[in-house]
């Protein structure tokens, strides 16, 4: 059976048809909110559009605001789900995805908001967001005033993270194997937590980072229900090659992102001490090709916090960044924006939907997954049992050795101790949405 289809044992996808569900609430309650912020944003910058383009751009204004307007009512109303109609490059792939779905339903109802995959549905929304802001305006980042609020709300905490680096980059010479593996965990958790800073939960609602990212760890420490952090520090040793030993020398680290803001901040940080320690040599980020979840990262947001943090009035913030521009510049850093990352398709079909981008991911000696919507894509947000293995769950997604760094942020969790989610249920009924908890979550070959 090829990857991705439904066999014996794979549980259906979590969707609204659930009354009450957080697929229910999120369709119902902050998807809309979503689209009345679009609204509200478009419509504030009515004259920005107006400076730029004249008339034209006051036309395609309101024709945004009526059509965003228009998907929020289809969207409250359990409309069908329509065709795009933009030709853009990706048009036809999600039209042809929407006919999967329709297959998939027969012909006994049509594909819709509350009875769809919620995975499916949330992504075609924006995807339909993308379809409303029409040329000339088709560059405006409706989302673009909350991901450079998250920054700039979060200086002290990047200050503190950056005049960290700086201080463990200081003595990387003299540092012990044990010294590292302490900065690299402290890292891999300051960028796993960077995760809770997501404005599409909080429904574009401000959520920087105030404390001291580093300080706060140990307080942290319980909530995260998987740590495998020792794989995947033994799988970054595994492929470490001494300099000349002829073997695969060029150790590379995928980062696939999720949100700009502080959130990036500490992926660029990591990325920073992976090559500054000898750990990985080249870095591939992952970003997305339009906006998407109110503050995933596009290649605008990359380059913005980058040139933001060189041009900080602070010493460890501009070195930091413009140690990141000359990674870039020299090629140890890259950044990509595959269309696969802003389709709505689970992981376990990339290959037979993306071989591209799954070849390039086979090249990577490890591939760090941020965030809670790649989680519920490498796990097809079904309804697994949470002690069903994160193998089991991945139904055959695995181009390299994988870890996931997410906050619980929707009801899908996977690869739990028999009897944990139940016991964390009690304690803390909403511990899968609420954003406390998290996961360091590895796939890969087992190492010693
Ligand atoms: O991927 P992220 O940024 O960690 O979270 C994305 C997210 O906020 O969007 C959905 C709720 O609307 C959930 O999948 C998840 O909570
Ligand atoms: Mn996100």
């Amino acid at each position: 059976m090829a990857a991705g289809q439904i066999g014996y044992g794979v549980p259906p996808s979590l969707s609204a048809k659930v009354t009450g569900s957080f697929a229910y609430l999120t369709i119902r309650d902050r998807m809309p909110t979503i689209l009345t912020k679009a609204v509200d944003t478009i419509h504030r910058n009515k004259n920005k559009f107006f400076e730029e383009h004249g008339e034209e751009g006051i036309s395609a204004e309101k024709q945004a605001i009526s059509l965003l307007s228009k998907l929020r009512n289809e969207l409250q109303t359990d409309k069908p789900l329509l065709e795009l109609m933009d030709g853009l490059s990706d048009t036809e792939s999600w039209n042809q995805y929407m006919q999967r779905q329709q297959r998939q339903l027969g012909d006994q109802e049509l594909v819709s908001w509350f009875k769809s995959p919620w995975l499916y549905v949330e992504c075609y929304m924006y995807r339909r967001i993308q379809e409303a802001i029409c040329p000339p305006i088709n560059n405006f980042d409706v989302f673009n005033e909350g991901k450079t609020q998250s920054f700039f709300e979060s200086q002290q905490a990047v200050m503190a993270l950056c005049t960290y680096l700086g201080d463990v980059q200081k003595s990387m010479e003299k540092l012990s194997e044990n010294q590292l593996s302490e900065y690299f965990n402290k890292l891999l958790q300051v960028s796993l937590w960077g995760n809770k800073c997501d404005l599409s939960i909080s429904a574009g609602q401000e959520n920087s980072q105030k404390a001291s990212p580093i300080d706060s760890l140990p307080s942290l420490q319980s909530f995260i229900l998987v740590n495998d952090s020792n794989m995947v520090w033994l799988t970054l040793n595994s492929s470490r090659r001494p300099e000349g030993s002829g073997q695969k020398t060029a150790d590379r680290v995928d980062i696939v992102l999720d949100n700009a803001g502080f959130e990036l901040v500490t992926d660029l940080v990591l990325a920073d001490f992976l090559v500054s320690s000898g750990l990985a040599r080249h870095i591939h980020f992952h970003g997305k090709c339009f906006p998407w979840f109110v503050s995933d990262v596009t290649a605008n947001d990359f380059q913005w916090t980058i040139r933001q943090t060189m041009a900080a009035n602070h010493k460890w913030m501009s070195k930091s960044g413009f140690q990141w521009q000359s990674y870039l510049n020299e090629g140890i850093w890259s950044y990509h924006d595959h269309p696969f990352w802003t389709q709505p398709h689970e992981f376990c079909d990339m290959a037979a939907d993306a071989p591209d981008l799954y070849a390039t991911l086979q090249e990577a000696d490890l591939v760090l997954f941020k965030g809670d919507l790649n989680y519920r894509k490498l796990t097809g947000d079904r309804a697994w049992g949470h002690a069903v293995d994160f193998c089991t769950a991945l139904r055959g997604f695995e181009p390299a050795p994988l870890c996931s760094l997410r906050t619980l942020k929707a009801n899908v969790q996977v690869g739990l101790q028999l009897g944990q989610g139940e016991k964390l249920s009690t304690e803390d009924p909403s511990w899968m949405t609420n954003g406390k908890y998290a996961v360091i979550q590895f796939h890969g070959p087992k190492l010693e």
